[in-house]
C-alpha cells in the first residue's frame, strides 16, 4: 500500500522571489490527490520539494520518518526510491527504444537479469496500453503515447508513491479522458499514494480523492475532492469554469478596480458546474482498495466540513442512519472485496 506524505509548513522562495509560503497538507495513504493551480503558482515546485529535488527554507515533508526536506542526504536518497514520476513530456531519451526508456531505472537501481527486467517492461507496458510499441523511438510514437511510456516508466520500481505533472499537456480531450480512466486503473492496481498536478479540469472533476489549490503564494485549500468541487471562494470558482472573470488575470492577480467592477457584475454568484462523479476503476480490475478507506476516513471528518462539501459526500456515501453520527457510520459498512491484482504485478 502506498505511504502517507505529510507536509508541514513549507516555505520556498528563489531569491527575492516567493513561490509559496507555510503549505501544510497531508497525502493520505495510497488515495488519488490533484493539486490545481493557475500557471507559475510553483506547482512543480511543490512536486520538487517532495522528492527533496529542491529544498524549501522552511518547513518539512515527511514520508516513513524521513524529512525530504531537511533529513540526512542518504536517508533522502533511499526514500526516493519509493517514488515514481512523471514529469510533463514523459522526459524519454530520444535515442533510447520505449523498451529501454522502460527499463532504464530498473538497470540503474537494480541488479535483476534481463529476463526479469524484461518480463517487469512488458507487463507495465501492457498495463499502460503500449504492448508492440516497445521497439519504437519516443520521436516515432505521439505525445499521448510518449505521456503513456513515462507512466510505464514511473511503475517499473513498484513505487509507493507516484507524482505526476501535468500528464495532460497536449493531449486531445478523448485521450485526455483515456489518460483519466489509467490514472484510475493504475490507483486500482498500484494502491500507491498518487499526486496530480494539472489545470485539466476533466482529470480533476472525475479522478482524485482529494484536491487542492495553490493561488498567490499559498495553498488556498487541500482536502477531500467535494470541498474543492463545491467550494464559493472566488478564485476556486473562476478556476473551476475556466471563467475570464475573477480575481485570477494573465499576470496572476487582478487589479482591484477590475476585480470590484467584475464582483460588481456578478462573477461571485455564478453557480458551479454539478459535482461529476469520481471515475471508477475498468471492469475487471475491482474497487480501489484506497476507495474504502478514503470513504472511512472522509465520514469521520464530516462534522469538520462545509455544509455544500457534507451534503455531497453523504448523498456519494448514502444516508447515514438515524440516530447514528458519520464517525459511528464510517465503521458500519463492510468493506467491499478487495480487487482481484493481474498476475505478477
Ligand atoms: N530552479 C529554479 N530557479 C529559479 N526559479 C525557478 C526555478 N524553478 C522554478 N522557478 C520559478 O518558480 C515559479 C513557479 O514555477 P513552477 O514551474 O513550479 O510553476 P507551475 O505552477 O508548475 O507552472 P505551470 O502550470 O505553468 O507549469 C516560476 O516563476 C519559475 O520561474
Amino acid at each position: 500500500m502506498g505511504i502517507e506524505v505529510v507536509v508541514e509548513g513549507l516555505t520556498k522562495s528563489f531569491g527575492k522571489q516567493e513561490i509559496w509560503q507555510d503549505v501544510s497538507l497531508t497525502l493520505p495513504a495510497g488515495e488519488v490527490s490533484v493539486m490545481l493551480g493557475p500557471s507559475g503558482t510553483g506547482k512543480t515546485v511543490f512536486l520538487k520539494s517532495l522528492i527533496g529535488l529542491l529544498k524549501p527554507d522552511r518547513g518539512r515533508v515527511l514520508i516513513d520518518g524521513v524529512d525530504m526536506a531537511g533529513g540526512a542526504e542518504r536517508d533522502i536518497y533511499e526514500t526516493r526510491k519509493l517514488f515514481g514520476l512523471m514529469f510533463q513530456d514523459g522526459a524519454l531519451f530520444g535515442s533510447m527504444t520505449l523498451f529501454d526508456n522502460v527499463a532504464f531505472p530498473l538497470r540503474e537501481h537494480t541488479r535483476k537479469k534481463e529476463s526479469e527486467i524484461r518480463r517487469i517492461v512488458m507487463e507495465r507496458m501492457e498495463v499502460v496500453g503500449l504492448l508492440g510499441a516497445e521497439g519504437k523511438l519516443p520521436g516515432e510514437i505521439s505525445g499521448g503515447m510518449r505521456k503513456r511510456a513515462g507512466l510505464a516508466r514511473a511503475l517499473v520500481l513498484d513505487p509507493q508513491i507516484i507524482l505526476i505533472d501535468e500528464p495532460d499537456s497536449g493531449l486531445d480531450p478523448v485521450r485526455t479522458a483515456l489518460l483519466s480512466q489509467l490514472l484510475i486503473d493504475l490507483n486500482a492496481e498500484f494502491d500507491a499514494t498518487m499526486l496530480i498536478v494539472t489545470h485539466n479540469l476533466d482529470i480533476a472533476s472525475t479522478v482524485p480523492d482529494n484536491m487542492g489549490m495553490l493561488y498567490l503564494r499559498r495553498l488556498v485549500t487541500f482536502g477531500p475532492r467535494e470541498v474543492l468541487l463545491t467550494s464559493e471562494e472566488p478564485v476556486v470558482a473562476q478556476f473551476l469554469n475556466g471563467r475570464r472573470e475573477g480575481p485570477i488575470g494573465m499576470t496572476e492577480e487582478k487589479d482591484s478596480a477590475t476585480l470590484a467592477r467584475e464582483a460588481a457584475d456578478g462573477f461571485a454568484s455564478a453557480p458551479l458546474p454539478p459535482l461529476a462523479p469520481q471515475l471508477e476503476p475498468s471492469p475487471g480490475l475491482g474497487p480501489r482498495r484506497a476507495a474504502e478507506r478514503r470513504r472511512r476516513r472522509v465520514l469521520t471528518l464530516l462534522d469538520q466540513l462545509p455544509p455544500a462539501a457534507r451534503a455531497e459526500i453523504r448523498k456519494a456515501y448514502g444516508a447515514t442512519a438515524p440516530g447514528r453520527s458519520d464517525a459511528e457510520q464510517a465503521t458500519l459498512t463492510p468493506p467491499p472485496p478487495l480487487p482481484t491484482r493481474r498476475s505478477g504485478t
